[in-house]
């Protein structure tokens, strides 16, 4: 007998965490079997892509404006593809060509993955995963998600030595809906340390720090932009009046491969660069509210495929 009811979704303990700190770790979330075998898609996924067909061989040039049109329309029409992102640092400055086989230069993979990858996609409905504990349609669920959908999934390398640090930010910036509701799900395929680039949060900081700025495709679709953010900045009833400890210190969670790290989509969290002999290699996926009465708006830089955000709920 397993005790699939309490593994499934969140205990009364976890949510309660959740909703106070804004994340919450799940130890052992994945089963060693399932890590090693989205470790080998990863790693398939590395060193299976085309470095001759990708736009960032191109990036030395340009354009006439200095702008970077072949860049940006590779990253903006990712939403349905298995696309390639490269560490900044996998470059030589002086000549642009690149210090790194591919493989080891390469920042994230994105954003498709829970639909065209059948590993990853199987996180999603894994009821031939017998040991996962929390469930991301259970814990959605438990989250009080009426309609929860996958919009967006990625790999992130961090790569030794190069690995790219990624500054404070809040998810829904990115990720906006009206009113937010985006929930990241982060998962340790490597274990991730304060060596080499583990996550940081600011505890709390989902009940105060509102959801200011937003990510949208400029009106002319040549690129993003970062633009005030006039709808609601928390999701309904989540608000505390900018109370709360807005003076407090970035909390790092070092975790072990197999762990899954819930991140409330108002949380500020953040990497470090990861200069050290060891890969963090992560799965991360987001889910927002698909339910009645909430809008996707069409600024956002990621827009659903024809057959709309992948469902939770079947
Ligand atoms: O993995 C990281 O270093 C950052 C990931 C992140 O910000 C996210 O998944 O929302
Ligand atoms: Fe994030």
């Amino acid at each position: 007998m397993s005790s699939s009811v309490a593994n499934d979704g969140l205990t009364p303990a976890q949510l309660e965490a959740f909703h106070r700190d804004g994340y919450l770790v799940v130890p052992d979330a994945l089963p060693p079997s399932t890590v090693s075998a989205l470790l080998s898609e990863t790693h398939d996924l590395l060193e299976g892509f085309s470095l001759e067909d990708h736009p960032m061989t191109k990036f030395s040039t340009g354009g006439e404006d200095g702008a970077d049109h072949v860049g940006d329309a590779y990253f903006l029409e990712s939403g349905n593809k298995i696309r390639f992102f490269f560490e900044e640092d996998a470059f030589d400055p002086t000549t642009s060509q690149l210090t790194k086989p591919k493989a080891l230069a390469i920042n994230k993979i994105g954003h498709y993955l829970h639909v065209l990858s059948p590993p990853f996609a199987s996180l999603l409905y894994p009821s031939e995963i017998k040991e996962m504990k929390a469930r991301p349609a259970a814990v959605a669920k438990a989250l009080g998600f009426t309609d929860p959908r996958c919009l967006q999934s990625m790999v992130i390398c961090k790569q030794p030595e190069i690995g790219g640090a990624v500054p404070p930010h809040q998810d829904s910036t990115f990720l906006y809906t009206d009113p937010p509701s985006a929930v990241g799900f982060w998962y340790a395929l490597e274990d991730a340390t304060l060596e080499n680039g583990c996550l940081s949060f600011l505890p709390g900081s989902h009940r105060w720090a509102a959801v200011e700025k937003r990510l949208v495709r400029k009106a002319d679709g040549s690129g993003t932009e970062m633009v005030d953010n006039p709808g609601p900045r928390f999701p309904p009833g989540e608000e505390c009046g900018g109370a709360g400890d807005k003076d407090g210190d970035y909390v790092p969670a070092e975790v072990k491969a197999g762990s899954l790290v819930l991140i409330h989509g108002n949380l500020l969290h953040k990497s470090e660069k990861n200069l050290s002999e060891k890969g963090r290699i992560i799965y991360t996926f987001h889910v927002i509210e698909g339910g009645e009465g909430r809008v996707y708006d069409e600024r956002n830089w990621l827009q659903p495929p024809e057959e709309g955000f992948t469902r939770l709920f079947t």
